[in-house]
């Protein structure tokens, strides 16, 4: 068939050009080329002389290929780079192969990428400003299906496809930065909200030698492994050590790894590249690139499950991360802080946690010890959260304490530790009706005197009501030292005036050590 050089340019141009979805553009240059050769298959191919990698990125190559396939590197050979890389225009401007099996070079590129090799096709090469972009792929079933007059025809359009070619990564890098751009606000956001405090209450009495601990290791960059019972306060001393860094400045990023499934830990932690596993649709930093120039928190680290142990170790010794589906490495400045309320040791000795990876995390360990054995802390606590929550529940002045309420506190054995106390501050505090503050009915409430019904089935023939109040009355004697009257005595706790639980006492046969009377 006679072609018009330039009506072929014209018309192909336009086409290329009608819309900003290069899908829709290609698929209409395709059928306007198809009336002149075969163009089962039409595609734009990526070439990056970096990694010495192609990758398709409109339309596709054949029938059982991905739309968007992945990197896919070319046969490092010479002869390779040269048909990629030198600007011979005219010696390397397209490429025409009717039979693959005499190119061992090409033949083992389409068996990697699982091809049929019984194709043809042309390789127009596109270029811009003098560097080689990639190529204008397109092909049909069967071998010896072009001449050298198809491909010099459709050499002619090499222009305008680079063109859209250039337009399209410029498009979806814009896109891509623009994706990046809303997640870190999204983050920034979420970390706005979140608690920071750096006030480290007991910092002077229970907590002097573990913040001493924290100051000192603060400023260099060693991993830190914080230690202690649930509710402790770990995060707190895990923020006072990130705001008295030199990274301050940078991100904080929390990861709580015992809350995230185990099937999405290494793209959480790591990050993803698009089409990396069914619903990665968009690349995804994790939060260690997140965490770049700053610090990463890994709390509940006894959770991580074994492949996410591996690869953590791997960033700890090389520092470099890899995304989930991605072949890059990149490098990251990040440093680790991790807690957990387990024994790691523990779970070493049975094979449950690396003992190589325990080892690099376990540099410089902070034990908090819990607060039942550190009760002086508990005044500042009580006063700390009275004003918090007061703020939180916007109650102007926060109420006073009623006298023994404080000496109630100290006695309990906080199971719950810190955040048992700031929960029960928070209960007092909203149930609070005016006059001076108390805590006795939430201990009362927790009483295993009081146990649910199907447990009292069960524990056998039902103590009278004497005899439960008596077991109640000797319990709380036991806490107040035998005190019963005056603040923090017995008859404060049960909520009686003093000479009626004497009464009672009598009444019940309960004796008191004189001496601890009040
Ligand atoms: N020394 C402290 N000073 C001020 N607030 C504290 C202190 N210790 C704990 N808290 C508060 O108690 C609550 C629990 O503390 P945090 O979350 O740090 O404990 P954790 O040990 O990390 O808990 P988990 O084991 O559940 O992760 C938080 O609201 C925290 O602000």
């Amino acid at each position: 068939m006679q072609v018009d050089g330039n009506e072929f340019f014209r018309q192909a141009t336009v086409r290329i050009c009608s819309s900003l979805d290069i899908e829709v553009a290609l698929k209409r240059m395709q059928q306007y080329v198809h009336q002149y050769l075969p163009a089962g298959f039409i595609s734009l191919v990526l070439f990056d002389p970096q990694k010495n990698v192609i990758r398709n990125i409109a339309g596709k190559i054949s029938k059982t290929a991905e739309k968007y396939g992945r990197e896919v590197s070319l046969p490092d050979t010479r002869e390779m780079r040269a048909r990629w890389i030198q600007k011979q225009v005219g010696l390397e401007a397209y490429m025409v192969v009717n039979n693959l099996e005499q190119d061992p070079d090409l033949l083992d590129l389409f068996t990697r990428l699982g091809l049929d090799a019984d194709i043809s096709f042309i390789m127009i090469r596109l270029e811009l400003e003098g560097n080689r972009i990639g190529g204008l792929w397109v092909s049909t079933a069967g071998r010896n299906q072009y001449t050298k007059e198809q491909a010099e025809l459709l050499q002619i359009i090499h222009e305008p496809v680079a063109i859209a070619m250039s337009n399209v990564l410029q498009h979806r890098e814009v896109l891509e930065l623009n994706r990046q751009l809303t997640d870190d606000i999204r983050h920034l956001h979420a970390r706005l909200h979140e608690k920071t405090e750096t006030e480290i209450i007991g910092a002077d009495q229970g907590l002097h030698q573990v913040t001493e601990m924290a100051r000192q290791v603060a400023g260099l960059d060693s991993p830190v492994l914080i230690l202690g019972e649930t509710g402790v306060g770990k995060e707190v001393i895990a923020n006072f050590i990130h705001n008295h860094s030199h990274r301050r400045n940078g991100p904080l990023i929390k990861v709580n790894c015992g809350a995230i499934a185990e099937s999405l830990m290494d793209s959480e932690l790591f990050g993803h590249e698009k089409g990396a596993f069914t619903g990665a649709v968009e690349r995804k930093k994790g939060r260690f690139e997140r965490a770049d120039r700053g610090t990463i928190f890994l709390d509940e680290i006894g959770e991580l499950s074994p492949q996410a142990q591996v690869r953590l170790l791997r960033v700890l010794q090389e520092k470099v991360i890899e995304r989930v589906g991605g072949s890059r490495e990149i490098a990251v400045n990040v440093r680790i802080l991790s807690a957990t309320h387990r024994n790691l040791q523990d779970m070493v000795a049975d094979g449950r946690f690396r003992q190589d990876l325990w080892f690099r995390l376990n540099v410089f360990p902070v034990s908090i010890p819990p607060l039942r054995e550190r009760k002086e802390d508990i005044p500042g606590l009580v006063n700390f959260f009275m004003q918090k929550k007061a703020q939180e529940l916007k109650i102007k002045q926060p109420p006073e304490l009623q006298s023994g309420a404080l000496r109630q506190l100290l006695a309990h054995d906080w199971p719950g530790n810190v955040r048992e106390l700031e929960n029960l501050v928070e209960r007092a505090l909203i149930q609070y009706q005016g006059g001076r503050i108390s805590f006795s009915g939430f201990f009362r409430k927790n009483s295993s005197l009081l146990q649910d019904t199907d447990e009292l089935r069960e524990s056998g023939p039902m103590p009278t009501l004497d005899e439960v109040m008596a077991e109640h009355i000797r319990r709380v004697l036991k806490l107040t030292n035998g005190k019963i009257s005056g603040p923090g005595g017995a008859a404060e706790i049960l909520g009686l005036h003093y000479s009626t639980l004497r009464h009672r006492m009598r009444k019940l046969g309960i004796s008191v050590d004189r001496n601890l009377s009040g």
